[in-house]
Protein backbone atom coordinates (compact mmCIF):
# COMPACT_ATOMS: atom_id res chain seq x y z
CA UNK A 1 0.00 0.00 0.00
CA UNK A 2 1.13 3.46 -0.65
CA UNK A 3 0.89 5.87 1.94
CA UNK A 4 1.20 9.70 1.09
CA UNK A 5 1.62 11.95 4.80
CA UNK A 6 1.36 15.32 4.64
CA UNK A 7 3.77 16.28 1.76
CA UNK A 8 4.97 19.65 1.42
CA UNK A 9 6.29 21.20 -1.43
CA UNK A 10 7.16 24.85 -2.46
CA UNK A 11 9.30 26.44 -5.53
CA UNK A 12 10.72 29.25 -5.23
CA UNK A 13 8.63 30.00 -1.57
CA UNK A 14 5.64 29.34 -4.04
CA UNK A 15 3.70 26.67 -1.90
CA UNK A 16 2.65 24.03 -4.50
CA UNK A 17 1.93 21.18 -2.84
CA UNK A 18 0.27 21.59 1.21
CA UNK A 19 -0.03 18.59 3.56
CA UNK A 20 -0.76 16.40 0.50
CA UNK A 21 -2.64 13.19 2.28
CA UNK A 22 -3.79 9.80 0.63
CA UNK A 23 -3.59 6.55 0.59
CA UNK A 24 -3.26 3.82 -2.47
CA UNK A 25 -4.08 0.23 -1.49
CA UNK A 26 -2.59 -2.57 -3.19
CA UNK A 27 -3.94 -3.46 -6.84
CA UNK A 28 -6.27 -0.06 -6.66
CA UNK A 29 -6.62 2.31 -9.19
CA UNK A 30 -6.75 6.13 -8.83
CA UNK A 31 -7.25 9.07 -11.09
CA UNK A 32 -4.91 12.10 -9.65
CA UNK A 33 -7.27 15.17 -11.53
CA UNK A 34 -6.89 19.11 -11.11
CA UNK A 35 -6.06 22.44 -12.01
CA UNK A 36 -3.17 23.06 -14.50
CA UNK A 37 0.00 23.63 -13.01
CA UNK A 38 -1.66 22.53 -9.45
CA UNK A 39 0.97 20.03 -8.42
CA UNK A 40 0.35 16.67 -9.93
CA UNK A 41 3.30 15.89 -11.76
CA UNK A 42 5.20 16.89 -8.61
CA UNK A 43 3.88 15.21 -6.57
CA UNK A 44 3.76 12.08 -8.80
CA UNK A 45 7.68 12.65 -9.07
CA UNK A 46 7.72 12.93 -5.29
CA UNK A 47 6.12 9.41 -5.18
CA UNK A 48 8.68 8.09 -8.00
CA UNK A 49 11.98 9.42 -6.41
CA UNK A 50 12.43 12.13 -8.82
CA UNK A 51 12.06 15.12 -6.77
CA UNK A 52 12.41 15.66 -3.18
CA UNK A 53 9.31 16.63 -1.17
CA UNK A 54 10.36 19.85 1.67
CA UNK A 55 8.37 18.09 4.17
CA UNK A 56 6.05 14.84 4.63
CA UNK A 57 6.48 11.44 3.78
CA UNK A 58 6.22 8.79 0.95
CA UNK A 59 5.43 4.97 2.42
CA UNK A 60 5.25 1.62 0.57
CA UNK A 61 4.44 -1.37 2.61
CA UNK A 62 4.69 0.50 5.84
CA UNK A 63 8.40 1.20 4.79
CA UNK A 64 9.07 4.95 4.37
CA UNK A 65 11.24 5.34 1.14
CA UNK A 66 13.71 8.47 0.94
CA UNK A 67 13.56 11.18 -0.82
CA UNK A 68 14.97 10.65 -4.19
CA UNK A 69 16.73 7.83 -6.25
CA UNK A 70 19.81 8.09 -5.23
CA UNK A 71 19.09 7.28 -1.85
CA UNK A 72 16.71 4.23 -2.53
CA UNK A 73 17.53 0.97 -2.78
CA UNK A 74 17.46 -1.17 -6.01
CA UNK A 75 13.90 -2.74 -5.07
CA UNK A 76 12.90 0.13 -3.82
CA UNK A 77 13.12 2.03 -7.17
CA UNK A 78 11.60 -1.30 -8.95
CA UNK A 79 8.67 -1.15 -7.04
CA UNK A 80 7.36 2.05 -8.48
CA UNK A 81 7.48 2.76 -12.42
CA UNK A 82 6.49 5.84 -13.92
CA UNK A 83 4.83 6.05 -17.25
CA UNK A 84 5.82 9.72 -19.11
CA UNK A 85 3.59 11.78 -20.83
CA UNK A 86 5.16 11.20 -24.25
CA UNK A 87 6.50 7.99 -25.58
CA UNK A 88 8.66 9.71 -28.16
CA UNK A 89 11.20 11.10 -26.07
CA UNK A 90 10.77 8.67 -22.99
CA UNK A 91 13.16 5.94 -25.84
CA UNK A 92 15.99 6.05 -28.14
CA UNK A 93 14.00 6.15 -31.17
CA UNK A 94 17.26 4.29 -33.16
CA UNK A 95 17.41 1.38 -30.66
CA UNK A 96 16.05 -1.30 -31.38
CA UNK A 97 12.77 -3.06 -29.29
CA UNK A 98 15.28 -5.80 -28.41
CA UNK A 99 17.68 -3.00 -27.16
CA UNK A 100 14.90 -1.16 -25.43
CA UNK A 101 13.90 -3.94 -23.33
CA UNK A 102 16.93 -5.68 -22.94
CA UNK A 103 18.09 -2.88 -21.05
CA UNK A 104 16.15 -2.98 -18.57
CA UNK A 105 16.66 -6.50 -18.12
CA UNK A 106 20.19 -6.36 -18.09
CA UNK A 107 19.67 -3.47 -15.02
CA UNK A 108 17.65 -5.39 -12.83
CA UNK A 109 20.24 -8.41 -13.42
CA UNK A 110 23.00 -6.41 -12.63
CA UNK A 111 21.41 -5.56 -9.25
CA UNK A 112 20.79 -9.18 -8.78
CA UNK A 113 17.00 -8.88 -8.89
CA UNK A 114 14.55 -11.04 -10.13
CA UNK A 115 12.52 -9.53 -13.42
CA UNK A 116 9.77 -10.37 -15.81
CA UNK A 117 11.51 -11.71 -18.85
CA UNK A 118 11.36 -9.13 -21.54
CA UNK A 119 9.08 -11.13 -24.17
CA UNK A 120 6.85 -11.87 -20.83
CA UNK A 121 6.40 -8.37 -20.29
CA UNK A 122 6.43 -7.55 -23.91
CA UNK A 123 3.19 -10.27 -24.06
CA UNK A 124 1.86 -8.39 -21.62
CA UNK A 125 0.90 -5.19 -23.50
CA UNK A 126 1.72 -5.56 -27.23
CA UNK A 127 2.05 -9.23 -27.78
CA UNK A 128 1.40 -8.15 -31.45
CA UNK A 129 5.11 -6.99 -31.75
CA UNK A 130 6.49 -10.12 -30.42
CA UNK A 131 7.58 -10.32 -34.04
CA UNK A 132 8.71 -7.07 -34.27
CA UNK A 133 12.00 -7.07 -31.71
CA UNK A 134 14.71 -5.84 -34.28
CA UNK A 135 12.81 -3.05 -35.54
CA UNK A 136 13.66 0.35 -34.54
CA UNK A 137 11.45 2.10 -31.77
CA UNK A 138 11.40 4.87 -34.93
CA UNK A 139 9.09 2.57 -37.22
CA UNK A 140 6.44 1.75 -34.11
CA UNK A 141 3.33 4.46 -33.61
CA UNK A 142 2.84 6.44 -30.79
CA UNK A 143 0.47 4.04 -28.87
CA UNK A 144 2.57 1.09 -29.85
CA UNK A 145 5.46 3.46 -28.18
CA UNK A 146 3.82 3.82 -25.17
CA UNK A 147 2.54 0.10 -24.89
CA UNK A 148 6.57 -0.82 -25.05
CA UNK A 149 7.06 1.68 -22.84
CA UNK A 150 4.48 0.24 -20.13
CA UNK A 151 6.42 -3.52 -21.15
CA UNK A 152 9.64 -1.88 -20.85
CA UNK A 153 8.09 -0.65 -17.02
CA UNK A 154 7.09 -4.14 -16.33
CA UNK A 155 9.97 -5.47 -16.45
CA UNK A 156 11.59 -5.17 -12.66
CA UNK A 157 7.65 -6.29 -11.87
CA UNK A 158 6.80 -3.51 -9.96
CA UNK A 159 3.75 -3.23 -7.16
CA UNK A 160 2.64 0.58 -8.77
CA UNK A 161 3.27 2.04 -12.17
CA UNK A 162 2.30 5.81 -11.97
CA UNK A 163 1.14 6.92 -15.88
CA UNK A 164 1.13 10.19 -16.01
CA UNK A 165 -0.70 12.08 -19.18
CA UNK A 166 0.09 8.99 -20.95
CA UNK A 167 -2.46 8.99 -23.43
CA UNK A 168 -2.81 12.80 -24.26
CA UNK A 169 -0.22 12.49 -26.89
CA UNK A 170 -2.05 9.35 -28.83
CA UNK A 171 -5.36 9.23 -31.17
CA UNK A 172 -8.68 7.93 -30.02
CA UNK A 173 -7.27 4.29 -30.96
CA UNK A 174 -3.80 4.34 -29.13
CA UNK A 175 -5.50 6.28 -26.27
CA UNK A 176 -8.24 3.12 -26.14
CA UNK A 177 -4.79 0.13 -26.22
CA UNK A 178 -3.11 1.88 -23.35
CA UNK A 179 -6.44 2.08 -20.93
CA UNK A 180 -7.32 -1.73 -21.83
CA UNK A 181 -3.50 -2.30 -21.03
CA UNK A 182 -3.26 -0.91 -17.73
CA UNK A 183 -7.02 -1.81 -16.44
CA UNK A 184 -5.61 -5.58 -17.63
CA UNK A 185 -2.87 -4.87 -15.55
CA UNK A 186 -4.37 -3.75 -12.69
CA UNK A 187 -6.87 -6.83 -12.83
CA UNK A 188 -4.70 -9.63 -14.16
CA UNK A 189 -1.54 -8.80 -12.33
CA UNK A 190 -2.72 -6.86 -9.26
CA UNK A 191 -0.68 -3.73 -10.05
CA UNK A 192 -1.62 -0.77 -8.43
CA UNK A 193 -2.31 2.34 -10.61
CA UNK A 194 -1.69 6.18 -10.29
CA UNK A 195 -3.26 8.04 -13.26
CA UNK A 196 -2.12 11.47 -13.38
CA UNK A 197 -5.05 13.49 -15.46
CA UNK A 198 -6.08 16.87 -16.92
CA UNK A 199 -9.75 16.23 -17.68
CA UNK A 200 -11.59 13.40 -16.48
CA UNK A 201 -13.68 10.83 -19.29
CA UNK A 202 -16.40 9.41 -17.18
CA UNK A 203 -17.47 6.98 -19.89
CA UNK A 204 -14.09 5.14 -18.81
CA UNK A 205 -15.83 3.70 -15.54
CA UNK A 206 -12.85 1.40 -14.55
CA UNK A 207 -10.91 3.42 -11.98
CA UNK A 208 -11.80 2.33 -8.68
CA UNK A 209 -10.92 6.33 -7.10
CA UNK A 210 -10.81 9.89 -8.18
CA UNK A 211 -8.79 12.41 -5.92
CA UNK A 212 -8.69 15.79 -6.92
CA UNK A 213 -5.50 18.11 -5.83
CA UNK A 214 -6.40 21.77 -5.75
CA UNK A 215 -4.96 24.73 -4.30
CA UNK A 216 -2.50 22.22 -2.68
CA UNK A 217 -4.25 19.69 -1.05
CA UNK A 218 -6.60 16.87 -2.16
CA UNK A 219 -9.92 18.27 -1.82
CA UNK A 220 -11.77 14.90 -2.97
CA UNK A 221 -11.43 11.75 -3.13
CA UNK A 222 -14.37 9.48 -3.75
CA UNK A 223 -14.89 6.07 -5.38
CA UNK A 224 -15.07 6.25 -9.14
CA UNK A 225 -19.30 5.94 -9.40
CA UNK A 226 -20.15 7.99 -6.43
CA UNK A 227 -17.79 10.94 -7.86
CA UNK A 228 -20.60 12.39 -10.19
CA UNK A 229 -23.29 12.17 -7.65
CA UNK A 230 -21.22 13.32 -4.26
CA UNK A 231 -18.29 15.76 -5.44
CA UNK A 232 -18.79 18.82 -3.65
CA UNK A 233 -15.74 20.56 -4.22
CA UNK A 234 -16.28 23.78 -6.77
CA UNK A 235 -13.52 22.31 -8.67
CA UNK A 236 -14.54 18.70 -8.96
CA UNK A 237 -17.98 19.94 -10.41
CA UNK A 238 -16.34 22.10 -12.84
CA UNK A 239 -14.51 19.28 -13.85
CA UNK A 240 -17.73 17.49 -14.48
CA UNK A 241 -19.26 20.22 -16.22
CA UNK A 242 -16.34 20.52 -18.55
CA UNK A 243 -16.18 16.59 -19.15
CA UNK A 244 -19.92 16.74 -20.57
CA UNK A 245 -19.64 20.27 -21.95
CA UNK A 246 -16.26 19.31 -24.19
CA UNK A 247 -18.31 15.59 -24.69
CA UNK A 248 -16.91 12.46 -23.36
CA UNK A 249 -14.58 10.87 -25.47
N1 LIG B 1 11.47 22.38 -11.24
C1 LIG B 1 10.62 23.41 -11.08
N2 LIG B 1 11.07 24.65 -10.73
C2 LIG B 1 10.24 25.68 -10.53
N3 LIG B 1 8.89 25.58 -10.66
C3 LIG B 1 8.39 24.39 -11.00
C4 LIG B 1 9.21 23.24 -11.23
N4 LIG B 1 8.42 22.18 -11.56
C5 LIG B 1 7.15 22.65 -11.53
N5 LIG B 1 7.13 23.97 -11.21
C6 LIG B 1 5.92 24.79 -11.05
O1 LIG B 1 5.12 24.17 -10.07
C7 LIG B 1 3.74 24.24 -10.43
C8 LIG B 1 3.16 22.85 -10.49
O2 LIG B 1 3.70 22.17 -11.62
P1 LIG B 1 3.28 20.67 -11.97
O3 LIG B 1 3.90 20.34 -13.27
O4 LIG B 1 3.55 19.79 -10.82
O5 LIG B 1 1.70 20.83 -12.11
P2 LIG B 1 0.64 19.94 -12.89
O6 LIG B 1 -0.59 19.91 -12.06
O7 LIG B 1 1.23 18.63 -13.25
O8 LIG B 1 0.43 20.82 -14.20
P3 LIG B 1 -0.17 20.42 -15.62
O9 LIG B 1 -1.56 19.94 -15.39
O10 LIG B 1 -0.13 21.72 -16.37
O11 LIG B 1 0.73 19.38 -16.22
C9 LIG B 1 3.69 25.01 -11.75
O12 LIG B 1 3.44 26.38 -11.45
C10 LIG B 1 5.08 24.84 -12.32
O13 LIG B 1 5.43 25.92 -13.14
Amino acid sequence: MLEIRNVTKSYDEKAVLSSVCFTLLDGESLLLAGETGGGKTTLARIICGSQCPDSGEVLLDGRRLLGTYRKRSPGELADIQYIFQDPYSAVELTSTLRQTLGETERVMKRHGRGCLPMEEALIQTAPELLGDMDKKMEQFSGGQLQRICIARALIPRPKLLITDESTSMLDKDGEDEVLDVLHRLKRERKVSILSVVHDIDFSVARWDRIAVLFGGRIVEDLPFGRFLEEAAHPYSRRLIESSFFFGEK
